[in-house]
């Protein structure tokens, strides 16, 4: 009999997770069977897999983030609501501090029911998003698909939320095939880690619409890193002020970049259901009873 260990199944704004409890003991399945377990058709179903940890940095708990292609990466801002959720519920505390391999996020209780976290502070130097050649100013860089003299997408904004970002300013988000375009530009050789993708266009000084092609996943509801990159980018070309209401397919995030540098990210989580999985095959089967929990 394998040993079948719990999981729940959660979601920010339909940016949605598999998030496994490891501070008792290590889980660390194969990529293999994280891309498994993803799949929409035959598995669970879910864009990160996510691994609570234990960590002796002081904070409450470290976050292992694995996309649905089973690739480690560094930052997953709905996922840090998610667990900062679970551990501040788990406490009864109205504050929680997530050790991330992009650093320590603090996250709070705000008003609503909703989940803020402080996702620490931008980077815009070309080695820092990492671009493999370098640029004075990533507000815009020299990046373009389609025909040479009339591209279809063009010049970027860069910036790291701990991860990738390249945003694509445009008219309308709903104008351009992102299925299409995104992989594309995911695996691009100006990014040698490869980088998230979005279209965004701004509808008021405080309000943004985007939509997101993420890194190692496909199309997403929702991307709390991209939002954030995305509203540092838009006060960095001048498009907006220094908060704004993000709007994905998956709903709404509060973004705000603080004076001091910290990029705030305010958002709800919800917990879907409760399960339990074999690490070693991929093997699950959904609870009954329904999941009580944070969200
Ligand atoms: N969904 C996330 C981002 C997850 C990681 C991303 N796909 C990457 O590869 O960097 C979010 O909410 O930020």
């Amino acid at each position: 009999m394998p040993a079948m260990i719990p999981f729940l199944k959660m979601n920010g704004l339909g940016n949605d997770f598999m998030v496994v409890d490891a501070r008792a003991g290590a889980v660390r399945p194969e990529p293999a069977v994280i891309a498994k377990l993803a799949d929409r058709r035959s598995g669970i179903g879910f864009d990160q897999f996510i691994t609570i940890e234990a960590t002796r940095s002081g904070a409450d708990a470290f976050m292992r983030i694995d996309n649905a292609d089973g690739g480690e990466v560094a930052a997953c801002g709905n996922a840090t609501r998610c667990v900062g959720a679970l551990l501040m519920e788990e406490r009864a505390a109205p504050a929680a501090t997530i050790e991330t391999r992009a650093g320590l996020l603090a996250a709070r209780r705000a008003e609503g029911g909703l989940i803020s976290v402080d996702m620490g502070r931008p980077r815009f130097g070309w080695q820092d998003i990492p671009l493999s050649e370098p640029f004075a100013d990533t507000r815009a860089i020299e990046l373009q698909i389609g025909p040479i003299d009339s591209p279809i997408l063009h010049s970027p904004s860069v910036a790291s939320m701990g991860n990738p970002h390249a945003i694509f300013w445009v008219d309308d988000i709903w104008a351009y095939d992102l299925e299409r375009f995104g992989p594309l530009l995911e695996n691009h050789p100006i990014f040698p880690e490869r980088a998230n993708i979005s279209l965004a266009t701004v509808t008021a000084p405080d309000a943004i619409a985007m939509r997101t092609w993420e890194r190692g996943v496909g199309l997403t509801r929702a991307c709390g890193t991209a939002a954030c990159a995305t509203l540092v980018s838009a006060v960095r070309t001048r498009r907006t002020g220094r908060a704004a209401t993000v709007t994905q397919p998956g709903g709404d995030l509060r973004i705000a970049w603080a004076e001091d540098d910290h990029v705030w990210m305010t958002g709800p989580v919800e917990t879907e259901f409760a399960g339990r999985f074999d690490p070693a095959t991929g093997a699950f089967a959904r609870d009954a009873e329904p999941a009580r929990t944070a969200g």
